[in-house]
């Protein structure tokens, strides 16, 4: 059963590296007196199986972070492993096909490829990586996901809700270390999002995924087993075991104190 993980199996991750580690990671843009300092020095562990929401105030570096993280962009100065690999330093080759296969992403907007199945946008990871493509557990996650029936319909026949099922399937097909989902939720009314949510939730408990999650909504944080604020680039505290009105509050503090920020530097 695919959303099972076996007790050997959390025996293994004990001693396994975290799955995603950032040390000292910095990303300016621009240079000069016009840089920004999008991230500075940011030190993190997000050890396997676990469930991270990241927050902070518009602009606090939340995508900068994610980015960092997944591979997508390189910090100017630090380090980003994944799985206890370092990859600040590989080469656009080897970064492409670490996020084709290390690495899962479930957007905001869904980001399905309307001309292809259902089934094959599931497979697609694998098909791009050069993989051999697994029907078997793409239709198993698809069933997971509550579509077993969906394979053969278009992205376009789906409602958003099931679109974004059908993404987390697709996040899912390469057993990556890590699913990165930016603002999964955005664009979904309440009830879908926290089916969606759920989802997530299901995939880091019965499966043992790791998911790191950038939201701007403190009910979505609460399916999180640890939430982590950013402040203007920093990492300035963080909420285990969060629930919505603790996260709430902390983020109006944190919003309230990047105005005052911004207004004393205008
Ligand atoms: N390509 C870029 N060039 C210059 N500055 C950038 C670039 N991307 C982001 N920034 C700046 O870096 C800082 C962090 O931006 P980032 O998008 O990571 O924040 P965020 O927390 O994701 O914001 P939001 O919640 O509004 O999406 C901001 O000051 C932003 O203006």
């Amino acid at each position: 059963m695919a959303w099972r993980r076996d007790s050997m199996d959390t025996e293994r991750d004990r001693s396994r590296p975290p799955a995603i580690e950032l040390r000292a990671a910095t990303r300016a843009y621009g240079r000069g007196a016009t840089a920004v300092q999008a991230l500075r020095g940011v030190d993190l562990a997000l050890e396997r199986g676990s469930f991270t929401a990241v927050m902070g105030p518009s602009g606090s570096g939340k995508s900068t972070f994610l980015q960092c993280a997944a591979g997508l962009d390189r910090p100017t100065s630090g380090q980003v492993l994944l799985g206890g690999e370092e990859i600040t330093h590989l080469s656009e080759d080897r970064l492409t096909k670490l996020r084709r296969t290390r690495v899962g992403f479930v957007f905001q907007s869904f980001n399905l490829l309307p001309s292809l199945t259902v089934l094959q946008n599931v497979l697609l990871p694998q098909r791009l990586a050069g993989e051999r493509q697994d029907r078997r557990r793409a239709q198993q996650l698809l069933a997971e996901v509550g579509l077993p029936d969906h394979g053969s319909r278009r992205p376009g026949q789906l409602s958003g809700g099931q679109q974004q099922r059908v993404a987390i399937a697709r996040a899912l097909i390469t057993e990556p270390e890590v699913v990165f989902a930016d603002e999964p939720t955005g664009a979904l009314d309440t009830r879908t999002a926290r089916e969606v949510l759920g989802l997530l939730r299901r995939a880091v408990d019965a499966m043992g995924a790791t998911v790191v999650m950038v939201t701007h909504d403190p009910v979505a944080a609460s399916h999180a087993d640890q939430v982590l604020f950013l402040a203007d680039g920093a990492l300035v505290g963080n909420l285990w075991h969060p629930d919505p009105q603790t996260v709430a509050d902390r983020m109006v503090k944190l919003t309230a104190e990047a105005d005052e920020f911004a207004g004393a530097a205008a």
